[in-house]
C-alpha cells in the first residue's frame, strides 16, 4: 500500500477575511497562491503541524480551530487536509518569511481574485462555505 503523506493547510481567519500565500518555490508552484502549511511530520498531529509551519511561514502564533471536511489529492503521495485557524493574541501579523513572496487577506468576495493551485480549489471553496456561514451568523449580532 503506498504511504499516504498528509499536507496541512491552514485556513487562516481574521476579521471575516482569509489569508491566501503566493509560492515562491518550487518552479512549477511559483507564483500559485495556497493556504499556507506544510507536510505533517511522524509523530506530530495536524493541529501541531499547522502552528509549526505557519511560525516557520509567516512568524505567527497561531492556533487550530476546526477541521473543514474533506480531503483532496496532490501530488502522490501527498494529501491536503485543511483547519481553520486563528491568529493569538499577542501575534505579529503575517509575513511572507519562508515559501511565499506575497500574502492577501481575502473577503469572501476576493476569494477568487488570486489564482489558486488548482488542487487547492475545492478546498477553498469549501472553507468559503465556512467563511459565508460566519458573516452570515455575525450579521444577527450588533
Ligand atoms: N502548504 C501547502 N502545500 C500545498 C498546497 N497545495 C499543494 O498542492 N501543496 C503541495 C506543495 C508541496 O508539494 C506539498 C507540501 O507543501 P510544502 O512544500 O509547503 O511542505 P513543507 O513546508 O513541509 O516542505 P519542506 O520544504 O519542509 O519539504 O504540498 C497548499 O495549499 N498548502
Amino acid at each position: 500500500m503506498t504511504e499516504r503523506i498528509v499536507v496541512v493547510g491552514a485556513a487562516l481567519l481574521d476579521g471575516g477575511r482569509l489569508l491566501a500565500a503566493r509560492r515562491s518555490a518550487p518552479p512549477e508552484l511559483a507564483g500559485r497562491w495556497e493556504l499556507p502549511g506544510g507536510k505533517v511530520e511522524p509523530g506530530e498531529t495536524p493541529e501541531a503541524a499547522l502552528v509549526r509551519e505557519l511560525r516557520e511561514e509567516l512568524g505567527v502564533e497561531a492556533e487550530a480551530v476546526e477541521r473543514v471536511p474533506g480531503r483532496w489529492p496532490l501530488r502522490p503521495p501527498y494529501v491536503l487536509y485543511v483547519w481553520t485557524a486563528r491568529l493569538r493574541a499577542g501575534s505579529s501579523a503575517p509575513k511572507p518569511l519562508q515559501d511565499h513572496d506575497e500574502l492577501r487577506w481575502l473577503t469572501p468576495a476576493e476569494i477568487w481574485d488570486v489564482d489558486w493551485l488548482e488542487q487547492d480549489v475545492p478546498a477553498v471553496r469549501e472553507t468559503l462555505a465556512r467563511l459565508d456561514a460566519e458573516a452570515d451568523a455575525g450579521a444577527d449580532t450588533i
